[in-house]
């Protein structure tokens, strides 16, 4: 637009977009470099992100329950001299109320009721171990990655039509990665396992806090902040973020826009694929291909409250296995257990992937109609009444996450996802998916918050850690494994495969430029 039409935008030095975790530590770092010329703009009403509760259900004198719709465990808690989990520091800090996740209190089910399958937990748990060491050669010798499904056959596990494995292997894996196996890195997956359950620890605390989990967060965030601070704008959507040489310019739905010498963009990779914001001019191939590459999982929480309990109270996990669908309501968790909201008679499925993707396009009454068919299943004795309270969240159609967390998919590589990382100028990303050990965690988005924040500080002249000044590599070409030439008949390769009949090799000397990696 000519000049004179353009409206002038609020100055900032430096503008932080979205107030989840990775947003708030980044703000954090640059306010604790003295930088007090920031933005920390989120579209939503609240500090957190996809740190969310709600009020659920009722307690006998009438008040509802706080439950949490999206992270809900502090996963990998730390060791008394070793590393500890930020998360878990900050519960404590803030006093979060959690309890250990007992993983050993399990009944397992089928649709003829309670059967014990529970000996194929620990099977699998033998198969994982393989490919574990699978993932450590995969590393160590720079081997091809594949995927975990391929790394559990080649351990000898296969639930191929056995719906009892199936579940075992859906806690095993999905319950986790929100993603089945199949769909996810060998390599990055176990390591990101180890990451969280072996450098911290493997106990996972639930989170129980009435005021909600998200209280870390906002506490935190008023260690440098003020109440009702000029600098936090909610309720505040991101429509365009447009770069040029010296600034970049983000503009609102409302109209209003700012103008920041630098942006730290933490959208989810979800909102990033859906193209709801628009970027000007649009982001360089090499990022667009690592945001589009990556994967966003959906994990579903649905609960329920009745006005008894019908189920063992001192078991905390019911495996179902369904007989036609693999990951059809596979896991009920109770909290109606002293340690959780003692005779809540509340309890909660969850489920993920594909069948999380069904639940969310469901009205209420037909997923609550499914699961009280299952339900009455798994407790043929029992006359299961129907809840008094149901509800659940639908990640995949939230136009600020669009989807649940991220899961590395086969294909990704070390270089790849740090294309994902990469700062394009002065527009730089983080948040859970960014970090290559923590993607999908909490801690992911807590640390790249962190590291990005003290990056844009450094930019602006703060001292900051070595490592973390300048700009964050990135690759404009990734290499395959072969060769144009590689394609021949010894390789079964006996007709040319290109669309307009021009074959269009490279040799083997000559290196591919950027250009030449535009899609054929
Ligand atoms: C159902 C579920 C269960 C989970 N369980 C766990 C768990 O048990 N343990 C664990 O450690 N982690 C869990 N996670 C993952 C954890 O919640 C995330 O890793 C973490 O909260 C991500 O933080 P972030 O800052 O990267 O992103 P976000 O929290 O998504 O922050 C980004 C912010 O950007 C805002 N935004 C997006 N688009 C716009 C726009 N156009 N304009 C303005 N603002 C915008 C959003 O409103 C959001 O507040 C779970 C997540 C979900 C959804």
């Amino acid at each position: 637009a000519p000049i004179a039409d353009r409206t002038t935008c609020q100055k900032t030095q430096v503008a932080i977009l979205g107030a989840g975790i990775a947003g708030v530590t980044a703000a954090q770092a640059v306010s604790n470099a003295s930088i007090t010329d920031f933005l920390l703009i989120d579209r939503n009403d609240y500090i957190g992100g996809r740190v969310v509760n709600t009020d659920f259900g009722k307690r006998p004198d009438g008040s509802p329950y706080t439950i949490e719709l999206g992270a809900n465990w502090i996963q990998g808690l730390g060791s008394v001299n070793g590393p500890e989990n930020p998360i878990w520091t900050l519960s404590k800090k803030y006093s979060i109320n959690s309890t250990f996740s007992n993983y050993s209190a399990i009944l397992s089910y089928d649709e003829t009721g309670q059967v014990d399958y529970l000996h194929l937990l620990d099977e699998y748990d033998r198969a994982y171990e393989e490919v574990q060491k699978q993932s450590g050669y995969i590393l160590n010798l720079n081997l091809q990655d594949t995927s975990v499904r391929t790394g559990l056959s080649l351990a000898g596990w296969n639930p191929q039509g056995n719906s009892h494995a199936q579940a075992a292997e859906w806690w095993g894996w999905d319950f986790n990665a929100a993603q089945p196996p199949e769909l996810s890195s060998l390599l990055f997956g176990v390591a990101g396992d180890n990451a969280t359950f072996n450098h911290f620890s493997d106990e996972n605390f639930f989170v129980t806090h009435q005021n909600g989990l998200n209280e870390f967060i906002q506490l935190e965030a008023h260690q440098f902040l003020k109440k009702n601070d000029p600098r936090i704008l909610l309720n505040t959507t991101v429509t365009s973020i447009q770069s040029s040489e010296d600034s970049v310019e983000v503009h609102f739905e409302n109209g209003d826009c700012v103008e920041a010498e630098h942006v730290i963009c933490t959208f989810s990779i979800g909102v990033l694929q859906n193209n709801v914001v628009e970027f000007k001019p649009q982001l360089p191939l090499w990022k667009r291909d690592a945001i589009q590459s990556f994967n966003m999982g959906i994990y579903t929480k649905i609960f329920m409250q009745f006005n008894e309990t019908f189920w063992d109270d001192d078991t905390q996990f019911f495996l179902y296995a369904d007989p036609y669908e693999r990951g059809k309501f596979p896991v009920f968790q109770s909290l109606t257990g002293p340690e959780f909201h003692q005779d809540s008679h509340i309890i909660f499925a969850t489920v993920a992937a594909g069948q999380a993707q069904v639940v969310e396009k469901q009205t209420d009454e037909e997923t609550q109609a499914q699961i009280m068919e299952v339900l009455r299943s798994m407790f043929p004795d029992v006359n299961v009444p129907d809840p008094i309270a149901f509800m659940y969240p639908r990640w995949s159609e939230e136009k600020w996450a669009y989807g649940s967390y991220s899961n590395w998919p086969v294909g990704v590589t070390l270089e790849k996802h740090q294309n994902l990382r990469a700062n394009v100028d002065r527009l730089w990303f983080a948040g859970e998916a960014s970090s290559s050990l923590w993607f999908g965690y909490m801690q992911g988005a807590w640390f790249e918050g962190q590291e990005v924040g003290q990056r844009v500080a450094g930019m602006l002249g703060a001292r900051v850690p070595m490592k973390n000044r300048g700009s964050m590599r990135h690759y404009n070409v990734l290499h395959g494994t072969s060769f144009a030439d590689g394609y021949d008949d010894e390789h079964g390769w006996n007709v040319d495969t290109f669309a307009d009949q021009q074959p269009r090799k490279l040799s083997r000397v000559k290196a591919a430029t950027a250009d030449e990696q535009i899609p054929l």
